[in-house]
């Protein structure tokens, strides 16, 4: 297994691109399969999530063609397989992504209950739910959900909680269905209004997205259509986390910063100055941190995905900071491996109090889930000494290059391959 290997202490200046957003990148790879027109993508993130998901497409009868680095079209013309089988999608949790879309445009699907980011429990039951009542035969039989339906028919849905990847699934699934679908309680992510602006693109009418009520109108097919994914706003924010930790000054290009109000917001707090752009920003720190306390809730307040990165900028804070974790009840796997690095770190069920220590020391610490490796790499950054990060696979899930992109501002970080670890 790959390890990284980072020398702290290098200040980082420079100017980083931005990668598309994993999270928009996968639901909008799963709506190729509602049409069989061609969809073409650009700003696709070189992600391992994203190899798994093409597989997993490919496996169904999806043609890909990579067009570039970062471009790819999708066509779902022949589609021969509507099973997702277990060993593809038990790495990765938006793999359930293609229920909505194969139930909706082919009657029936099987989908492997999905894996990904040991964080929680993380059900589908409201996936579920949501599609009975959109008129879906469903059950669980042998770890896969199997659904089977003629045409959905729209329904109200409420969600007993706010799910990003279920109101995903349950708009692409209400796309194609007969009648009007109102989503309530509904996710509002800005993966989830790229995704919105694709299925548009396509034909489908769809109203509200962004808000916590989605309105559906069902369409009888649709067609091709060209999209940019939107830039990943925790790609963007783990970087600004780093020069947080060592200082120094970088300008990311390819940002969102109309999506990343709360992350900036604590960034600001923390010391860091802030100036954006319409698609850049620029961060520059140069102070000690200041302790920064906050609570994960859904967008736009301060996202889960960030929790561990800002918690590794707690550690070497002026300062105590108080986190509440409100989303997964168990994202604290970082906590113990940045303990290791001399982090002050108490934990009482959804809540970490982090004592901020002037200096962290290198370690050897291993990468438990992706958010958790990014606050690892960040740590490692700012510590004194070595630091060698194990089972990095989790960090490349997520991040596109990430040792490459911060070698170019400076850092010390170079990847162990597998032959040479
Ligand atoms: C691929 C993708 O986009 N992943 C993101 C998505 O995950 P994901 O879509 O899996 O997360 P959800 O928004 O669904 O989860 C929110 C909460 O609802 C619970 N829940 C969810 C669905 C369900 O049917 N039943 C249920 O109980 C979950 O266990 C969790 O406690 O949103 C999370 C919350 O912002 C992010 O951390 C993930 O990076
Ligand atoms: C938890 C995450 O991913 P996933 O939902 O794909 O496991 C994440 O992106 O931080």
């Amino acid at each position: 297994m790959d390890k990284l290997l980072i020398t702290g202490g290098n200040r980082l200046n420079g100017e980083i691109t931005v990668s598309g957003a994993k999270n928009a990148a996968l639901p909008i790879l799963c709506a190729s399969l509602l049409t069989a027109d061609p969809i073409s993508l650009d700003n696709v993130p070189a992600l391992k999530d994203i190899g798994t998901t093409q597989r997993l497409l490919g496996q169904m009868g999806v043609r890909i063609t990579q067009d570039g680095e970062n471009s790819v079209t999708l066509d779902a013309r022949h589609v021969h397989t509507l099973e997702a089988p277990y060993d593809l999608v038990k790495t990765m949790r938006a793999s359930i992504l293609v229920l909505g879309p194969l139930l909706t445009r082919f009657g029936q699907a099987r989908v492997s209950l999905p894996g990904g980011c040991a964080i929680g429990q993380r059900p589908v039951d409201q996936h579920i739910k949501g599609l009975a009542a959109l008129g879906a035969e469903i059950s669980i039989e042998h770890g896969f959900v199997v659904a089977k339906a003629s045409r959905l028919k729209g329904a109200v849905i409420r969600t007993d909680m706010v799910t990003v990847t279920g109101t995903e699934n349950l708009m692409m699934a209400a796309v194609l269905a007969e009648g009007q679908t109102v989503l309530e309680n509904a996710a509002r992510e800005p993966e989830i209004t790229d995704l919105a602006e694709l299925l548009i693109k396509m034909g489908a009418r769809i109203q509200g997205h962004g808000t916590d009520r989605i309105v559906i109108d069902g369409v009888e097919a649709l067609h091709g259509a060209r999209h940019t994914i939107v830039a990943d706003r925790i790609e963007a924010g783990t970087f600004l986390c780093a020069v947080g930790a060592t200082g120094g000054e970088i300008v990311l290009r390819n940002a969102a910063p109309d999506t990343m109000g709360a992350i900036l917001d604590k960034l600001q707090e923390a010391g860091m100055s802030i100036e954006c752009g319409s698609d850049w920003i620029r961060g520059s720190m140069n102070q000690r941190p200041k302790a920064v306390g906050f609570r994960t809730y859904e967008y736009p307040a301060f996202p889960t995905d960030m929790q561990a990165q800002v918690m590794a900028l707690n550690t070497i804070a002026e300062g105590t900071a108080v986190i509440v974790e409100n989303i997964f009840e168990n994202r604290y796997m970082h906590v113990q491996e940045l303990g290791r690095m001399g982090a002050k770190i108490d934990i009482d069920g959804h809540t970490a109090v982090v004592t901020g220590t002037s200096k962290l020391s290198g370690a050897t610490v291993m990468a438990t889930d992706l958010r958790a490796s990014a606050s690892l790499v960040i740590a490692g950054l700012a510590a004194i000494g070595d630091t060698t990060i194990e089972r990095i696979y989790h960090l490349d899930r997520g991040y596109e290059r990430m040792e490459h992109k911060l070698r170019s501002v400076g850092a010390n970080i170079q990847r162990i391959a597998r032959e040479q670890a």
